[in-house]
């Protein structure tokens, strides 16, 4: 039996950044990482495998009602491939869902499905909750209330930003084991020990926050630092909480070769991340949005046009 187990929480709450870490521990680097978006174009597999050696397989969409099949079939085939010595033979499987995922279907396919009830066996649920934005996200996002409640553990993030929201999380999960650990430093062991698992969960049917959209941009040319960040703050200007969550992965005119990595989470603006190098060929910026109401050409213009504005001024001083 393969033991399986779910990394779930909202948008940004820090699932890439725990995995990351996890992966890199010697004694948890013989993991099979699935990673699933929100989103049309694979970021988290992008960032992760150009960090790692570890074994990474994405999938975009929202997993758990576009390709609720599609995870069964993933993890079938990967263990397809592992018997047959085409990949590495991993130990365990990680399911990072997308921030957007409601978690009952993922289980409700993992708990019925024949095929994956012989050859996997469900270890649990880890909620990541952000210190910061958690206590307004479970008000308001339906999808962030059920990652909660269907939690065997719930790991708090960033509390080196905000003390932990802990009434709203125990309003919602009154008995999950919870502890907070800053940038992923939390012990793996506690997060994967096995959970007990009720026989049946009541109410198998996602629910979804209406009305989210998700906005690619994609550009050949860098982009100078200045146009980027002045970008940013207007995108937050304009679009304030409506702006979920922004990530991307951007060349810089001054510093074309080593991709700058983007985060934004509602008004919070991380500090800018560098990888090492490309993850491949491809060394076009790609910045995923998503928002509610946003208009969806207007990121990429607003872009254009401060662009536009910077050269010219760049232009005016010679
Ligand atoms: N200050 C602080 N920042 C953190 C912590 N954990 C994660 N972050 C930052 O939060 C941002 C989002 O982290 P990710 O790990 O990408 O979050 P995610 O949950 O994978 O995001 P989605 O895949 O979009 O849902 C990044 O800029 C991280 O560096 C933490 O404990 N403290």
């Amino acid at each position: 039996m393969i033991p399986v187990s779910i990394v779930t929480g909202f948008l940004g709450a820090g699932k890439s950044t725990l995995l990351r870490r996890i992966l890199r521990d010697p004694a948890w680097a013989d993991s099979a990482l699935i990673v699933n978006e929100f989103g049309e174009i694979p970021l988290d597999h992008d960032l992760i495998a150009a960090s790692e050696e570890s074994f990474v397989s994405a999938s975009t969409g929202c997993l758990c009602c576009v390709v609720r099949d599609d995870l069964s079939k993933t993890l079938l085939d990967l263990l397809r491939r592992r018997e047959a010595g085409e990949v590495p033979r991993y130990a365990r499987v990680l399911v990072e869902t997308s921030g957007l995922a409601d978690p009952a279907p993922i289980l409700h396919a993992l708990m019925t499905d024949a095929a994956l009830g012989a050859t996997h066996a469900l270890q649990g649920v880890v909620t990541l909750v952000d210190a910061l934005h958690g206590a307004a996200t479970l008000a308001r996002h339906p999808e962030a209330q059920r990652q909660v409640m269907l939690a065997d553990r719930i790991l708090v993030t960033k509390p080196d930003l905000a003390p932990a929201p802990e009434a709203a999380i125990r309003a919602l999960n009154p008995a999950a084991p919870l502890r907070a650990a800053a940038h992923g430093a939390a012990e793996p062991g506690w997060l994967f020990a096995p959970a007990p698992r009720p026989a049946e969960l009541p109410d198998w049917a996602a629910h979804h926050t209406v009305g989210l959209a998700s906005i690619v941009i994609e550009r050949e040319a860098p982009v100078p630092a200045l146009a980027l960040t002045l970008w940013m703050q207007g995108l937050a200007e304009h679009a304030g909480a409506r702006l979920l969550r922004l990530k991307g992965l951007v060349a810089l005119a001054e510093q074309p070769d080593r991709p700058a990595v983007l985060h934004a989470i509602q008004h919070m603006v991380h500090p800018l991340e560098w990888l090492e190098r490309w993850p491949g060929e491809d060394r076009r910026s790609r910045i995923v949005l998503i928002g509610e109401g946003i208009p969806r050409h207007f990121p990429a213009r607003l872009l254009a046009a401060i662009e536009a504005e910077v050269a010219a001024e760049a232009a005016r001083r010679g």
